[in-house]
């Protein structure tokens, strides 16, 4: 019976603090990275395939995981990107009529590591009280000593490069050739539903891999330039942070969403920083200065960008503050046709309040 699987399993922080909970399918494994968690209430499939989460190890905060399966179009990219998954109940069987298939065998396809049954408010409240730290959760609960000395192992988030590993490797196209507008687009993690809004709105995309050069996408004769969402700190993103200036430079049509926000920030001088534990959920409220309006965001982050040093610079605005802790959302610069956002306009999931960003976009690049 699929419920009397009871593999036993544990978390183990770097802090050394230990947390329970069974392997789901009752499966082998373990499975190093940071540890974090998702507020959100729907979307673990896109959450899951979303690449800014590479090498991070999910808590859903949701008390059901898996009850309304997977379906084959609700992927942010063509795998499962997070390092594990951890969760309270997890449901082997699901009910909707637009699923392909379930959660478990999408996990399973993926080579995912899944450990369910653990007390996920109280783990929660530690990250909350303690910070993001590195963990590990793993069967071998017999092997404490050993899975610590390879926890040691594993790389601090602060200064780690990842864009690399999820970036594609060579160029492609995405929308309709014919379309009125050309947008170059890094990709230093792109979420599919970032390239689905702009392409609907009448542009045809060139995806660049994270180390390309300005001249390789104004090759393309793009009208706009666009900087993606993605994993890891944005410090080390210098090939990033050297085609923002060559853009910058030019004043051509810039937009930039989370890790591109935060690369558009440091080439302009403005440091980022580690937060305690990030925003990720899907109900995060911001407040854009420019209107005064409050907007209710899907949110993935870890970093921060600066925001005296954002405030203080002669060319930036802050245009939009994240309302629980007054952290910098986004950025525009004063006589340049460039913004960020910290936070997901694209939504997938989450809520469409900040889609009009994308219409922002392809204004600036009218004008
Ligand atoms: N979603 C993102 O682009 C995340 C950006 C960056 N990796 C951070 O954690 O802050």
């Amino acid at each position: 019976m699929k419920y009397q699987k009871k593999q036993k399993a544990i978390i183990l922080l770097a802090d050394g603090t230990i947390f329970y909970g069974k392997a789901v399918g009752n499966k082998q494994g373990t499975a190093f990275g940071e540890v974090c968690f998702n507020t959100g209430m729907t979307g673990y499939q896109e959450i899951f395939t979303d690449p800014s989460y590479f090498g991070q190890l999910m808590v859903t905060t949701n008390a059901h995981i898996g009850n309304y399966g997977v379906n084959n179009e609700e992927v942010e990219s063509d795998s499962v990107k997070i390092a594990g998954l951890i969760c309270k109940n997890f449901s082997y069987d699901y009910s909707r009529p637009a699923a392909d298939g379930s959660l478990e065998s999408f996990l399973d396809e993926n080579k995912l590591f899944a450990i369910s049954d653990v007390d996920t408010r109280a783990l929660v409240s530690y990250i909350r009280d303690n910070g993001a730290m590195n963990a590990v959760i793993s069967t071998d609960v017999d092997n404490i000593e050993g899975l610590k000395k390879q926890l040691a192992e594993v790389p601090d988030m602060v200064g780690l490069e990842l864009a690399s590993k999820v970036s594609t490797k060579e160029p492609y196209y995405f929308g309709d050739e014919n379309a009125t507008y050309k947008v170059a687009a890094l990709d230093i993690g792109i979420k599919k539903n970032i390239l689905r809004n702009i392409a609907s709105r009448d542009a045809y995309i060139k995806v660049f891999p994270y180390n390309a050069k300005f001249e390789d996408l104004e090759a393309f004769k793009p009208d706009g330039y666009f900087l993606s969402n993605g994993p890891g700190d944005p410090e080390p993103l210098v090939e990033a942070q050297a085609l923002a200036k060559e853009i910058i430079k030019r004043d051509l049509p810039l937009f930039g969403i989370c890790l591109g926000h935060q690369v558009i920030a440091l080439a302009n001088g403005v440091s980022t920083y580690k937060m305690h534990h990030g925003h990720r959920g899907i109900n995060h409220p911001i407040k854009n200065l420019l209107t005064g309006k409050g907007e209710i965001t899907s949110q993935n982050h870890g970093f921060a960008v600066n925001r005296e040093e954002a405030e203080a610079h002669p060319d930036l605005k802050v245009t939009h503050i994240h309302l629980n802790d007054h952290t910098v959302a986004g950025l525009a610069m004063k006589n340049k046709n460039c913004f960020s956002v910290q936070y997901h306009p694209e939504a997938s999931p989450g809520p469409h309040d900040s889609s009009y960003l994308f219409d922002q976009f392809i204004e600036n690049i009218k004008k």
